[in-house]
């Protein structure tokens, strides 16, 4: 990780929802940096703002105050189709706990949507896509379709689908949260394998120690704010002091 190259900034970010009789007031000016290389984990009470956070980051919604600062710019147009489209095509890939896999695609035509989408020449696309297919250990399955792969090998096939334009942002929701623990393990050994060959970014929201004592840094968010902030050092030291502040 590259402590001096600022990739992401978010720059006081508020976020309100209003409906009828209610309102919530999800993120509370919310402000910290993200390192290019760097694995940040975000954690948190339910209801805390974390995902709130990664769909403004990922221009999925709009915040009511504040900025994002990709590479030293901020681009007023990020929260405005077809800008929105644009920003999140160009810098962003995303991994769900829920995969969010096209069931009727095989595991190399998932791998290869976000290549068709930005216009790549086919020839290119095969390439890319089976290098990606190696890098995530799935050549072997190829062919088939999501359904018959188990939870770690179609978070696999999401990984390489969100990685395979090498966005410089990773935005993960509990990537893990629906595998058992040696397939976690495995899929959070796969994704910083991945980020340090690409030299990526990623913010990885999760309610586990033991997936947040992956990251260089852990961001704590309580009631829409950030109350606390982990430097990590070794694996196992982390999950004890992050377990401590978790449970405080
Ligand atoms: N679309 C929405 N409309 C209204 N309220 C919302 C909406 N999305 C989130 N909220 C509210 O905003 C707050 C923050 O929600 P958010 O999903 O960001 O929390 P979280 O920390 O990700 O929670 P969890 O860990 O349970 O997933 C919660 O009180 C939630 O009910």
């Amino acid at each position: 990780m590259s402590k001096n190259h600022v990739v992401l900034s978010v720059n006081n970010l508020s976020k309100t929802y209003k409906g009828v009789g209610y309102e919530v007031k999800a993120l509370k000016n919310v402000s910290f940096d993200l390192y290019k290389g760097e694995l940040l984990a975000v954690m948190g009470t339910s209801g805390s703002g974390k995902s709130t956070l990664l769909s403004i980051i990922g221009a999925l919604d709009e915040p009511n105050e504040g900025t994002i600062t990709l590479n030293g710019e901020v681009n007023k147009n990020m929260f405005t189709e077809p800008y929105a489209t644009d920003y999140r095509r160009e810098n962003i890939g995303f991994i769900f706990q829920s995969f969010n896999l096209l069931k009727d695609l095989t595991v190399e035509e998932n791998i290869a949507l976000p290549l068709i989408l930005k216009g790549t020449e086919e020839e290119e696309i095969d390439e890319q896509v089976q290098q990606m297919l190696e890098l995530v250990g799935l050549t072997d399955w190829r062919s088939h379709r999501p359904v018959q792969l188990s939870g770690g090998q179609q978070q696999r096939v999401a990984i390489g689908r969100a990685l395979i334009i090498q966005p410089p942002i990773v935005l993960a929701d509990e990537p893990t949260g629906n595998l058992d623990f040696n397939t976690s393990t495995d899929i959070l050994n796969v994704l910083v394998d991945m980020k340090n060959r690409f030299n990526q970014s990623i913010i990885m929201v999760t309610h586990d120690p033991y997936v947040a004592a992956y990251a260089d840094r852990v961001l704590f968010f309580h009631d829409g704010q950030i109350v606390d902030l982990y430097k990590c050092t070794d694996r196992q030291k982390n999950m004890d002091n992050i377990l401590k502040k978790f449970r405080r």
